[in-house]
């Protein structure tokens, strides 16, 4: 699914308008009877519901609302908030339509504001501003959100939170913005909605379908995407009768030191879980018998040190290689590291200690081969790029990263990003908050690892990878619960996850 910006997003009304023989009032006429079908859903009639519309069209929307609410026998009170004195066309009818058909409880606020008492049994619908939002909300505008904020009543806000950037909320003010509990936004979601910091604003968010011009959507141009099942299903090889393991790959893991091993066992097992061929994990000898009895389907090559990862592994054989888990940072293993990135010739996936190192050598950055994977979690992207004040910067920093590496970064977390050298980004939907516990990290590196091997291009393994991952947290999630599972748990559950992705239609 694209992803565009508020302002293709009001082109694209446009377009519909334009080219769908559609007129703007019936387009919005429609958003408004699924805006007031999705409130009724979850808001029955013993609700107050107090509409706050702006001048432009989401105050339309929000008129619009008012009026098919109403006419169900909805107590319904409006506030439109008309301070310029200039209403665009489709409020300016949605005023009429609402007065037409008998609604009294109208107040019209040019100058001075009389704020009701809002309750916590009442519901707030927020139809100041949507997509037209030029600059950060201030005066009037300001006071009124903050008084929504402060009120203990529930918040629906029509396409965006009233004050809330589409993409950019650097030079935002956050106390302007209005805290919705529920955003239900039009046709496509906006960027901003997948940043955790304005999670808070958001709230839960729900999509509309108004019918906007597939036409449209199909062209226009964007680099954020939202990864779908059905794309990652028909990303999946069939296996053919007369497969054998010499057609899966052979994947080489490094990974563990001495203490972490844990890290080598969870991706190897989640790296077999997801159908590579065969497997050898190169490992310190302290951890040789640890994966031999715990993962036999592995094969254990034995690093020349006892502790930690020493000496770099001859790659010959080999369709891909990962390296980070549980790594350590002894001195000695950053050369290893180093020899061994430097000299690779086959895919590459660099994760946790790898990526560390690689921090504290930002010069050596530029010897990992083009194309690699490198798999950061925020903290360990920051340590590379530097502290970042949001994640819309985070994000512009990890794409140039990727640009200037030329390389692909799976940027872990809710909604994990899938960046990939030329800027292109696509966000993950699945996965939840169960999964912050030690360890899942490495299973996905094991996931990853596994998919490269098997021939799977880069870009295929880091979204479908990710995407696999975060179902089988999601399965984890349903039958462990989200206190309880563990990155384990994930591994398990990586074959109910190939299972159900492959029966997805
Ligand atoms: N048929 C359609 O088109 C459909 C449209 N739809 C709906 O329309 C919404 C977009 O509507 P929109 O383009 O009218 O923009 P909107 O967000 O209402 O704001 C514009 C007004 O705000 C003002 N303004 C801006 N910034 C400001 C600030 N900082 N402080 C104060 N004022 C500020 C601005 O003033 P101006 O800048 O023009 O002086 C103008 O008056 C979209 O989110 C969706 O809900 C859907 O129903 C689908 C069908
Ligand atoms: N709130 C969340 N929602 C979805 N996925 C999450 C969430 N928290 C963590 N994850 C996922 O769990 C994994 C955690 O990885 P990482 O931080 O490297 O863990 P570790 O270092 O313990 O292995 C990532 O794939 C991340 O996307
Ligand atoms: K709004």
């Amino acid at each position: 699914m694209k992803i565009l910006s508020c302002t293709q997003q009001k082109e694209a009304d446009a377009y519909t308008i334009a080219h769908e023989s559609i007129l703007s009032i019936n387009l919005m006429e429609k958003a408004a009877g699924l805006l007031a079908q999705a409130i009724s859903e979850r808001y029955d009639k013993s609700h107050r519901l107090v509409v706050f519309a702006g001048p432009g069209n989401n105050g339309g929307d929000a008129l619009a609302v008012a009026r098919i609410l109403f006419l169900k026998n909805y107590p319904v009170e409006v506030y439109l908030f008309n301070v310029k004195g200039t209403l665009s066309e489709e409020c300016l009818t949605n005023i009429q339509r609402l007065k037409e058909s008998g609604f009294a409880n109208y107040t019209e606020v040019s100058n001075q504001f009389d704020p009701p008492h809002l309750g916590s049994h009442d519901v707030v619908i927020d139809g100041l501003f949507g997509s037209g939002l030029q600059k950060p909300l201030s005066g009037g505008f300001a006071a009124v959100v903050q008084y929504i904020n402060a009120s203990p009543a529930q918040v629906v806000s029509i396409d965006i939170p009233s004050g809330l950037m589409g993409e950019d909320n650097t030079h935002n003010i956050r106390q302007n913005i209005i805290k919705a509990d529920l955003t239900l936004s039009i046709q496509m979601p906006k960027l901003s909605f997948l940043f955790a910091e304005n999670a808070d604003v958001v709230g839960e968010w729900q999509l509309l379908d108004i019918g906007i011009s597939r036409e449209f959507i199909e062209s226009a141009k964007t680099n954020y995407y939202i990864t779908e099942a059905s794309e990652m299903r028909a990303l999946i090889k069939p296996r053919k009768k007369f497969a054998h393991k010499g057609m899966f790959g052979h994947g080489l893991l490094i990974a563990g030191s001495y203490g972490m091993g844990g890290a080598a066992l969870l991706a190897s097992r989640a790296c077999l879980r997801s159908g590579i061929g065969l497997l050898t994990v190169h490992t310190p000898v302290c951890n040789h018998d640890l994966l031999q009895s715990n993962v036999p389907e592995a094969m254990v090559q034995d690093d020349v040190h006892d502790r930690c990862f020493a000496e770099a592994a001859d790659l010959d054989n080999f369709q891909a290689v990962a390296i980070g888990p549980g790594l350590g940072q002894e001195e000695i293993t950053v050369q290893a590291l180093f020899d061994q990135v430097s000299n690779c010739y086959i895919p590459l996936v660099l994760d946790a200690d790898a990526l560390n190192i690689f921090s504290s050598y930002r010069n050596y950055l530029t010897r990992i081969p083009r194309h690699s994977i490198l798999t950061p979690h925020i903290k360990e992207l920051e340590r590379i790029i530097g502290r970042c004040s949001n994640s819309y910067e985070r994000l512009s920093k990890a794409k140039e990263l990727a640009a200037h590496l030329q390389c692909y970064i799976v940027l872990k977390g809710a909604w994990t990003a899938v960046i990939t050298p030329d800027g292109v980004t696509y966000f993950n939907p699945t996965g939840n908050p169960g999964m912050a516990t030690a360890g899942s990290g490495d299973v996905l590196t094991g996931v990853i690892l596994s998919l490269l091997s098997q021939g799977y291009t880069h870009e295929e393994a880091c979204r479908l990878g990710v995407y696999v991952h975060g179902l089988a947290g999601d399965i984890a999630c349903q039958q462990k619960g989200v206190i309880g599972m563990t990155s384990g748990d994930i591994a398990d559950a990586l074959p109910a996850a190939w299972k159900q992705l492959m029966e997805t239609k």
